[in-house]
């Protein structure tokens, strides 16, 4: 028997740990927080009526994250914990009686807030500067990321105001839905696959290894607690609105109760109002506002005992699955939706919900006709997360995927490890074909005024053009005659279409559409390949070798310039005079001095902000590299070059140089 209770704690243990690790490290979670949450729960349980198999290092003992090896490990002076959960009145109720018996029942006040849904971030402030920031890691030892959170524009580097000399400030790295919504739709148009929420998307892009990217994405971030040797402030509220005086982004959706009735009536409105705030919350924090009485309490090995959170139920309704319908996008990738009964979810009527693909349909059964839960995460469209068995109707049939492209009945193909399904009639599929030709002409790429995405459809179906080559073929007298055409527009779009062969080439190479080549790695590879020959003749080994190119990018524009189809068209935009080299423009300032140099930098620098420096390398044909190996050439160090980097090098034996060194060497 206890032998049965000991496997099954193990069990619970591995399995708890691997979920950390695919949440926390991979930011790719692959069962739901309430799932998640249940299993620890079990354990909890477990644990607590076999106390013999304690062990300090159970998921239920610490604090899930872990550290990378990507950054600087550091070490945390104030540890950073978790927090306890709770799910009902009850357990609040508990939670109060357990904590008044703690300060020999003494009046508690709480200050509430709400739990922003991100990822936690700890920053270290010395002398009014942001001197560091710290990810929570294992609660021990984060990450440094540093670098990146600079780029958060609500973070001051320099406070405007005396404030304490020394102290931490901690809070969570946010994406707000807005810019989180935008994100994805660029990325849909550059053929990716969006984001799956934006706390996933918050946390991984905290863990990206080029500032420069993190400066793109739209976070923020929201403080909830400060720490300092000697805190001048009677109460955790009084100190958080300190903070907010002399520069910190703190919520105005802080609240002060004096019982723990007024604490419910908090959760209660917010539980109604959560879907109108500009990003997402899973709960509220309930924290005990006297600073003397967080002393008396305490922590448990995981968390503080002066706080606890409470956790929305995520929204969930069902309704009736009345059909599936298959989209395929501009790359062919088949996208399954459900078709439901509409029905109010979280403010807004849902009609739609995404299936994502075959593997998700077999996963939880789902049929036609079926009583299915819906949930609105983070996700543009809301997902199913289940299926109400005792209302199927004993007719259902299992659901058959597609085998053929609804669009031009070709045999749909998957390729191993790709969960998705695409159509490989690449060239003859009629959406595929558009899409390609509406992405050419997007904004971002070829910009062509005048001719809109139903224009190319309406042209495509007239046959005047089958690829965006053919666009450049068009004349006024084909265009004119067609329905909702006159001759001013007409004009227009001939005039766009010509003004598009000024369109500078890393634009360019972003319009034709390769898969995964987005518009910053169309300008990496422009950058460093100078013109669609290089490029075209670049080896795989030559791809990778490029900053930011992995194998990925690497196959796909492999296979790209591999089909014939491609070439001729290139070689058509060619002769239109479509710009397939680099202009003289972006080569000024550039060199290849560094060429072949892999090179770290490493401190701060006053001739240069890091990422100016970074971009004078690549500019001079360098490579940034992030940590230092055998491989680097030499190390640029500025003030305060993290100790640890020194060390390396030197053990290393890889020349260190200065700032003042690197302007000679490239002047
Ligand atoms: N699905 C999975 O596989 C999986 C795996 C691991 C963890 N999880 C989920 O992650 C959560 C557990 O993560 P956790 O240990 O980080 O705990 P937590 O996220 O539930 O609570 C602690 C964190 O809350 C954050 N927070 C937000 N607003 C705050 C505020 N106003 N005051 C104080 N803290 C605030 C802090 O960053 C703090 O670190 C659970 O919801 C769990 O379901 C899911
Ligand atoms: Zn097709």
């Amino acid at each position: 028997m206890s032998e049965n209770i000991e496997l099954k704690i193990k069990l619970l243990r591995d399995e708890l740990r691997k979920h950390n690790y695919n949440y926390y490290v991979l930011d790719n979670a692959t069962i739901s927080d309430y799932e998640f949450d249940l299993k620890l729960k079990e354990l909890e349980k477990l644990e607590a009526e076999n106390p013999q198999f304690f062990d300090p290092n159970s998921p239920t003992q610490r604090v899930g994250g872990e550290i990378t090896k990507n950054f600087t490990t550091v070490i945390h002076k104030n540890r950073m914990y978790s927090l306890a959960n709770s799910y009902s009145l009850e357990d609040l109720n508990d939670w109060e009686n357990r904590i008044k018996k703690m300060v020999d029942n003494e009046n508690i006040s709480y200050s509430c807030e709400l739990k922003y849904d991100g990822a936690s971030i700890n920053l270290v402030y010395e002398n009014g500067k942001l001197l560091r920031a710290e990810t929570r890691g294992d609660g021990f030892q984060g990450d440094d990321v540093t670098a990146n959170v600079k780029t958060i524009k609500s973070i001051p580097l320099v406070l405007h105001d005396k404030f304490i000399d020394s102290f931490e400030i901690r809070g969570e790295i946010i994406m707000p839905l807005k810019g989180f919504y935008k994100m994805n739709e660029e990325r849909i148009e550059e053929g990716e696959d969006p984001f799956s929420n934006p706390r996933n998307t918050a946390s991984g892009s905290l863990k990206m290894q080029d500032s420069a990217e993190v400066a793109k994405r739209p976070l923020d971030c929201l403080l909830y607690q400060l720490i300092a040797e000697e805190l001048p402030f009677e109460t955790h509220f009084e100190a958080l609105m300190g903070a907010k005086k002399v520069g910190f982004k703190i919520p105005e959706t802080i609240a002060v109760c004096n019982t723990i009735n007024e604490v419910f009536e908090f959760i209660k409105y917010w539980d109604t109002r959560r879907n109108k705030l500009p990003y997402e919350t899973d709960g509220v924090v309930v924290k005990v506002n006297s600073l003397e009485q967080q002393e008396e309490l305490g922590y448990t090995a995981k968390s503080p005992r002066w706080a606890i959170a409470y956790k929305f139920k995520a929204e969930q309704v069902s309704t009736i699955l009345n059909e599936i319908t298959y989209q395929v996008g501009r790359t062919g990738a088949i996208t399954p939706v459900a078709n439901l009964e509409p029905v109010q979810l979280a403010g807004t009527i849902v009609k739609r919900a995404s299936l994502h693909n075959a593997d998700q349909i077999e996963k939880l059964d789902i049929r036609v006709g079926d009583t299915v839960f819906v949930e609105k995460g983070g996700e543009i469209i809301p997902k199913i997360v289940g299926v109400d068995l005792t209302k199927r109707s004993l007719e259902s049939k299992p659901t058959k995927y597609i085998t053929n492209c609804p669009d031009c009945g070709t045999k749909l193909v998957r390729t191993e490890g790709d969960a998705k399904h695409y159509c490989p009639n690449e060239y003859g599929c009629p959406t595929q074909i558009t899409g390609r030709i509406q992405h050419f002409i997007s904004r971002k790429a070829m910009n062509i005024d005048g001719l809109g995405s139903e224009t190319v459809e309406l042209l495509f179906k007239e046959g005047l053009i089958h690829n965006y080559a053919d666009l450049y073929e068009l004349n006024e007298s084909q265009i004119i005659p067609l329905e909702r055409m006159a001759e001013k527009s007409a004009q227009n779009i001939i005039a766009g279409i010509e003004n598009s062969k000024k369109i500078p080439f890393e634009k360019v190479l972003f319009a034709l559409g390769i898969r995964f080549v987005g518009e910053t790695v169309a300008k990496k590879l422009a950058k460093h390949f100078k013109s669609i020959d290089n490029l075209m003749n670049a080896s795989f080994e030559e791809l990778v070798a490029v900053d930011e190119i992995g194998d990925k990018i690497a196959e796909s524009v492999l296979r790209f310039f591999d089909n014939l189809t491609n070439i001729q068209i290139i070689d058509r935009l060619k002769n239109y005079g479509v710009q397939l080299i680099i202009s003289e423009d972006t080569l000024k300032n550039q060199t290849t001095k560094l060429f072949g140099k892999t090179i770290v930098i490493s401190g701060v620098f006053s001739h240069f902000s890091r990422n100016d420096l970074k971009k004078s390398i690549e500019d001079n044909g360098g490579k940034v590299a992030s940590s230092i190996s055998k491989k680097t050439n030499f190390v640029i160090a500025g003030e305060n070059m993290g100790p640890s980097k020194r060390l390396k090098a030197e053990s290393l034996k890889i020349p260190i140089i200065s700032e003042k060194d690197y302007i000679n060497m490239i002047s």
